[in-house]
């Protein structure tokens, strides 16, 4: 039932014609209804007709059994009357009392019902048939016609009754027939029509709904329905429609696709912009331009770092620090492009020397500083050692004279824990100073003049 209801509810073509066929059998019960009334007051009227002829078929031999006063042909003429499918009652009222006797059901005096039998005895309704409660009566005087009577003799009046019911009983059949070929119609229709609707509208209803429900959302396709329709109904206009929109659809996302990719390619080619940028501020803020080493700020980030992972790995780290001599004599002398050559090919040589892992800054002017992980100041003495020997083989050439120059260094060993990127620094400038101060083109460690910086400074 639950599912019935469902269907019900879901199907257009049941809704439709519950909707019509409710409205047609409420028409056909109403038309039948007032034909069923009409039919009843033309039975009714049959009935009063019939009972109006009657008088004509009992009358004399009623008038003669009361003339002779023969109550048992009274009785059974009566009785023959009452048995007519259209009595219900017969009363005879005579003018001297005498005769007077009723068959069936009657309306006495005070116009209330009453019930007799074949003799004219007061009994149960039963007896009487059919429910007298609407009687309807027919009264006709009787007459006495005799050869010795010039003038008809009144003898009294005889009333014959009726029944609503027995015209009702009549009509009945009639009525149950045009119902129930009424409600046959009605569901033989409803089940054609069904089908149809069904077919037609319906399931191409069902089908299309089912069909859009699978499109793939991103990539929707045409949809075809299985309608054998030649000519373009509203159902075959609104799955056009629905396939020229999708086509629509798929255009704009085609575009919408190609306009995306456009986009991207050009984030893409931005953000690549903005990277490089961003690279080239960064070797910028970090690199000296001149030399394209590691600047000061480089340096300190750097060597910090170096500082904690020897720290962490309990290795050895040294600091060299390099100064050209005599530098500004060169400026002087050749001139300040042949100065910025000298660094350029300092720069070189010293890259060329040391491991990538190697730092190696430009802090400022001709002064320069190497961090070595690693090492220990022995094999941190050696590279100097190389590294000042290297520099002293740098030919320059300027107006076809070769120049050369030297540089001095300071090495230091840093020791676990206890030192900074600052104090490395003023250690190796003082090893550095150490061999400006005693002819230039000299490495010096800086735990070979400690101690004597040491006792200089108490002094
Ligand atoms: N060509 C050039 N010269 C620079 C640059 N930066 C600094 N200088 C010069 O480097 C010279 C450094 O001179 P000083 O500090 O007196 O040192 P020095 O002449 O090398 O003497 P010592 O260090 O004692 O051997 C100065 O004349 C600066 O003008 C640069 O980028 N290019």
């Amino acid at each position: 039932m639950r599912a019935l209801l469902k269907r019900y509810r879901q199907s257009i073509a049941l809704h439709l014609l519950l909707i019509i066929f409710g409205l047609y059998f409420l028409v056909a019960v109403l038309v039948t209804v007032v034909q069923l009334y009409k039919e009843y007051e033309n039975t009714k009227k049959e009935f009063y007709d019939e009972i109006q002829t009657l008088p004509a078929t009992f009358g004399k031999g009623i008038s003669d059994s009361v003339w002779t006063y023969n109550q048992e042909l009274l009785q059974s003429i009566l009785q023959g009357m009452y048995n007519l499918p259209i009595v219900v009652g017969v009363k005879i009222n005579s003018l001297d009392h005498k005769m007077d006797i009723q068959v069936g059901a009657v309306f006495n005096q005070q116009n209330q019902v009453e019930y007799y039998d074949s003799k004219g005895l007061a009994t149960e309704q039963k007896l009487t048939g059919l429910g007298a409660n609407a009687l309807f009566a027919h009264e006709f005087p009787i007459y006495y016609q005799g050869p010795a009577f010039s003038q008809d003799i009144p003898l009294g009046t005889v009333t014959l009754y009726s029944n609503d019911q027995l015209v009702f009983e009549r009509v009945k059949y009639g009525f149950i027939l045009i119902l129930i070929n009424s409600v046959i119609k009605t569901f033989v229709l409803w089940f054609i029509i069904y089908f149809f609707i069904n077919k037609h509208l319906g399931k191409p209803l069902k089908e299309f709904t089912l069909k859009i429900s699978q499109q793939n959302s991103k990539f929707p396709q045409a949809i075809d329905l299985a309608i054998n329709w030649t000519d373009k109904n509203e159902l075959l206009i609104l799955k056009d429609s629905y396939n020229q929109m999708i086509e629509r659809v798929n255009k704009h996302q085609h575009e919408l696709l190609e306009l995306n990719q456009v986009l991207d390619e050009k984030v893409k080619a931005r953000t690549r912009d903005l990277e490089l940028a961003k690279e080239s501020a960064e070797l910028l803020a970090y690199s000296d331009p001149l030399t394209q080493l590691s600047n000061r700020r480089a340096f300190f980030d750097y060597g910090e770092q170096l500082l904690e992972q020897a720290y962490r790995q309990q290795n050895s780290l040294s600091l060299i620090m390099v100064d050209i001599d005599n530098f500004k004599n060169l400026n002087d002398t050749y001139g300040h492009a042949l100065g910025d050559q000298a660094l350029v090919a300092f720069a070189t040589t010293l890259k060329n020397n040391l491991r990538s892992t190697d730092i190696i800054a430009r802090l400022g002017g001709e002064e320069f500083a190497i961090m070595l992980s690693n090492l220990g100041e022995d094999n941190a003495i050696n590279i100097a050692e190389t590294l000042r020997l290297k520099v002293s083989q740098i030919e320059l050439e300027h107006e076809q004279l070769s120049i050369q120059f030297t540089a001095s260094f300071g090495v230091v060993e840093s020791l676990p824990g206890s030192s900074n990127i600052d104090s490395l620094l003023a250690q190796a400038d003082t090893a550095l100073y150490f061999s400006k101060q005693h002819g230039r083109n000299k490495v010096t460690a800086y735990s070979t003049i400690a101690n004597t910086t040491t006792i200089n400074s108490v002094n």
